[in-house]
């Protein structure tokens, strides 16, 4: 029954193995699936991050070019002002410079050294300065040497230092639209405020030349100054559409509201008047200084919007990003808890059916081997596992008390194979025992060519110790005799009660001349006994006569050399007993003596 393979406990260990192959295969899928998930979300919230981060810095930009907008006001002041130039003018565009200089570090600071954008924003750091340099030079000359020329040089060179910060703002859009497509609308819409912040302060700009000289507007002035104003128009159109494409946010509507309030309200208004002083006498009831103490703080209203729009991109950056991060904290958790829930699940079926199954394969197989030391378990919970195991502790229970049984009734007929083969006084074989013992041993001492001698002795006279002593003492006699046997005769000799008070004895690998000296040797020591029996006073003497015979080569005919030996006993009888005769075989041709 061992050998049947569903018993050998490698099945279970196979079961094992296969609970540990699923659980790994489906881990292992959890796993890839999580592994994707988690991609998919740190894509995500890295674009968040990119697009927030190309947000502030399209911000920063923005913040450069309105800086350098705002610079032109005072330079445009001072270069309108004859010498000396009041300090106050001079204060005012030393602050705006200082403050352009700023949003550029600021910039520059946000940006990896050695980007594409952090070297062009190094060259038009270098413009501006040669623009600040023209604007220092023409302010330096008094006020009638200055060419409208170089005024219009200087001012195109502000311009420039702005146009020049554009590629650097499409950029940073570009990248965040990649990064994060929902910031496209509104950062689009911030850079047409900002841009439209730009165009009003160049068509407030235009009219620098004409409001320093008094004079009347140039014919490419006032085209510039149409051109700008339908521009401007134009921008205000498209800035209308992209943000009613946006959500609405009541900042962007309230700078919206402000913005077509006051810029193309009053201020259109205003801008209107002075075209037409500067296209009719030049007479302008403003200097350059009043004209942008009237002009400038209107366009503070694009600004306003661009902030907002700005605020909204950012917002929207920000809120994306931690949706992003809150997914993909989800997503890990989640992965983390389906594993955490697969390897509970694989340790629960490991320790409630496969370690109880795996024991009991083991214990199906002790108990098949009929080995029944090993212990079943314990196992708690009511279930069907718990009560294989309590099923198997009973069966190994039962299957010991039928072992005990069964070994109970070996020892039971073992016992009574030696009671009928032992002789119960003497403790000795009795006449059945030898004979089956003896006839046994015959033919394996004849192969390996053994001599054998039996000797047959029997006590002189012992009818008269009965007589005499009782039946009782006659016994102590005997049972005396068994023990001087045990003492007397080698170890290998099958020595036996034969009858009444008649003992046989087996010698193997014995000769003849052996056999006598063994024979001799045991009559004189049952002659030097001194046998205590129960209730005689004085110990009792006996003597025994011996009979020996040897064995014929071949001869496995126990009865017939124990007849021998027994003739011979006969003779030691005959010839006054206490003696030890050995068969004589007849001559050839003589009668047997038996
Ligand atoms: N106490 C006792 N006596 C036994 C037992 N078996 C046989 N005897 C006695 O042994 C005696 C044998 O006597 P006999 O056959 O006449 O032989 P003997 O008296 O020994 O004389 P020889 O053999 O000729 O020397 C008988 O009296 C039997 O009763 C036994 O188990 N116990």
């Amino acid at each position: 029954m061992s050998s049947d393979p569903a018993c050998r406990p490698g099945r279970s260990l196979r079961l094992r193995s296969l609970l540990i192959g699923i659980g790994a295969l489906i881990s292992s899928l959890v796993l890839l699936l999580a592994a994707w998930v988690v991609r998919i979300e740190w894509t995500h919230l890295a674009d968040s991050e990119a697009g927030l981060t190309r947000a502030r810095r399209l911000q920063d930009v923005l913040r450069v070019a309105e800086m350098a907008s705002r610079e032109r006001g005072p330079a445009n002041g001072v270069m309108g002002e004859d010498l000396p130039t009041p300090a106050g003018s001079l204060e005012r565009l030393a602050q705006a410079r200082e403050r352009t200089d700023a949003a550029f570090d600021a910039l520059h600071a946000q940006l990896p050294p050695g980007e594409d954008a952090s070297r062009h924003l190094g060259d038009t750091r270098e413009r501006l300065k040669a623009a600040r340099a023209q604007v220092d030079r023409i302010a330096a000359k008094p006020a009638p040497q200055r060419r409208a020329g170089e005024l219009r040089q200087a001012v195109s060179d502000m311009f420039e230092v702005i146009d020049d910060l554009a590629p650097v703002a499409t950029r940073f859009t570009d990248e965040a639209r990649q990064a994060a497509p929902e910031l496209a609308g509104p950062l689009t819409a911030a850079r047409r405020a900002a841009d439209l912040r730009e165009l009003a302060g160049r068509l407030g700009s235009l009219f620098t030349s004409a409001l320093a000289r008094r004079q009347v507007l140039g014919l490419d002035e006032r085209l510039a100054i149409e051109h700008l104003r339908g521009r401007i128009e134009e921008l205000r159109q498209q800035l209308q559409r992209s943000t009613s494409t946006l959500p609405a946010t009541p900042q962007v509507a309230q700078a919206m509201a402000l913005m077509q309030q006051r810029y193309f309200g009053d201020t259109q208004a205003f801008i209107a008047e002075q075209l037409r002083i500067g296209m009719s006498d030049g007479r302008f009831e403003l200097d350059t200084s009043g004209f942008a103490a009237r002009y400038v703080p209107d366009m503070d209203s694009f600004l306003l919007l661009r902030d907002a729009l700005l605020e909204q991109a950012l917002t929207q950056a920000r809120a994306e990003r931690d949706r992003a991060a809150l997914r993909l904290s989800w997503a890990a958790a989640g992965a983390g808890l389906t594993l955490l829930l697969l390897v509970s699940v694989v340790v629960i079926v490991n320790r409630r059916v496969v370690q109880p199954l795996t024991d009991s394969t083991a214990i199906v197989s002790a108990l098949a081997a009929g080995r029944l030391d090993q212990p079943v378990p314990q196992h708690g919970a009511r279930d069907e596992v718990g009560d294989l195991l309590r099923a198997l502790e009973l069966l190994r229970q039962d299957s010991l008390e039928r072992q005990a049984l069964e070994r109970e009734r070996q020892n039971l007929i073992e016992l009574l194979r030696d009671q009928s083969n032992t002789d119960f006084l003497t403790g000795l074989l009795n006449r059945r025992g030898f004979m089956a013992l003896g006839g046994a041993q015959l033919p394996a001492l004849h192969r390996r060519g053994a001599e054998i001698a039996v000797a047959v002795f029997d006590l002189d006279h012992f009818k008269l110790i009965n007589d005499r002593h009782g039946h009782i003492c006659g016994d102590a006699v005997l049972d005396a005799i068994g023990e001087a046997c045990r003492q007397w005769c080698r170890r290998g000799d099958l020595v036996s009660r034969y009858g009444g008070e008649e003992f046989v004895i087996l010698m193997p690998d014995c000769t003849v001349q052996g056999a006598w000296q063994q024979a001799e040797r045991l009559r004189n020591g049952v002659a030097s006994l001194r046998i205590e029996a129960p209730g005689h006073p004085a110990p009792i003497e006996v003597t025994i006569s011996v009979g020996v015979a040897t064995c014929r080569p071949g001869e496995t005919d126990l009865a017939r050399i124990i007849s021998r030996a027994d003739t011979a006993l006969y003779a030691a009888k005959r010839e006054g007993r206490n003696r030890v005769r050995v068969y004589q075989e007849p001559a050839p041709g003589e009668r047997s003596p038996a």
